[in-house]
């Protein structure tokens, strides 16, 4: 997969603040890219700076293999703020202005409102929308001009639960055009519901990156229970595929290679005659290891 953004070394600091300390990642096109991370952690800095909006202190960034530039610009929509519409204006009316600042081409107007759901709309005054449906036409706005790329900063902030769903909706059928998606955001569950890749950042630190399923998968642990557990140790011993094991409580905890599942252990137990009294599936979640990132 070709590499859509990639960040060097990034570092920007604030008189004593580091907001952000020596980032390193890249984002691979086609991907919804989470930058994850508590307040302050140095999100809305990062896309600042890749966005040129911000001057970086140190470091470097390209997107599609370029320094920043206007032809580069041209290929990214961006949405960093909730962006001023006009209150008494419809949205086509919003939007035509937007184009005509961006020079997009006004034919493309229909096609954004009907991609960000407001088709029916068009002529509704911003005024009377929804906050979700407002976030949706800034949205619409941003992909004007048909960028690949599309960055978005806290997307679902404010948002009641309807508004929330209809945006996560939206960006999942904007990735599904092929787009690329990077988005900042301190929602876990917002990442782990949208997004294939994520960075988890603290304190302008990188503390983890990789593919959201990866980082779901690595943590599957088992709980495994028999009549007696000295059998169950010693064959847990000689299996390659266990990485670690504990005994606990009337039990054994254990976690496996990538690649094997429940059904591996179940098997190769009753291969030796020892038959499983419990096998439980715990999945470590996303949440626990990110509050677990974010406090080490
Ligand atoms: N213009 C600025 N002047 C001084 N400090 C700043 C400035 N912008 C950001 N900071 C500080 O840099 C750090 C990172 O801020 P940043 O806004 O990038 O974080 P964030 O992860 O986007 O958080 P939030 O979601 O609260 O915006 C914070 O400590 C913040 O106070």
């Amino acid at each position: 997969m070709a590499i859509v953004l990639d960040i060097n070394g990034l570092s920007k600091r604030y008189g004593n603040i580091q907001a952000l300390d020596a980032l390193t990642l890249q984002v691979e096109e086609g991907s919804i890219y989470g930058l994850l991370g508590p307040n302050g952690s140095g999100k809305t800095t990062t896309l600042g700076m890749v966005l040129d909006v911000i001057r970086p202190g140190g470091g470097s960034f390209s997107w599609f293999g370029s320094s920043v530039s206007k032809t580069t610009k041209q290929r990214i929509g961006a949405l960093l703020e909730t962006p001023n519409f006009y209150p008494y204006l419809t949205a086509k009316r919003n939007l035509q202005m937007v184009a005509h600042i961006k020079g997009a081409d006004s034919a493309s107007i229909n096609r954004v409102l009907d991609l960000v759901g407001l088709g029916t709309r068009s002529n509704t005054p911003f005024k009377s929308f929804s906050l979700g449906m407002k976030q949706r036409l800034a949205i619409g706005a941003a992909m004007l001009n048909d960028p690949e790329v599309l960055v978005l900063d806290e997307p679902t902030n404010g948002l009641d639960p309807q508004g929330i769903a209809e945006v996560r909706d939206l960006i999942l059928r904007i990735a599904a055009q092929g787009k690329t998606i990077i988005l900042a955001s301190h929602l876990l569950d917002e990442v782990e519901k949208v997004c294939t890749h994520m960075a988890v950042l603290r304190s302008g630190k990188l503390m983890a990156n990789g593919s959201v399923g990866d980082m779901l998968a690595a943590q599957e642990q088992l709980f495994i229970c028999a009549a007696a557990l000295e059998p169950v140790l010693a064959l847990l011993e000689r299996l390659p595929y266990v990485a670690q094991f504990r005994p606990e409580k009337e039990g054994v905890l254990l976690t496996l290679s990538e690649g094997y599942t429940s059904q591996d252990i179940n098997r190769d137990m009753f291969a030796q005659d020892i038959v499983l009294s419990q096998l439980i599936v715990r999945r470590k979640s996303l949440e626990a290891q990110f509050m677990e990132i974010i406090k080490n």
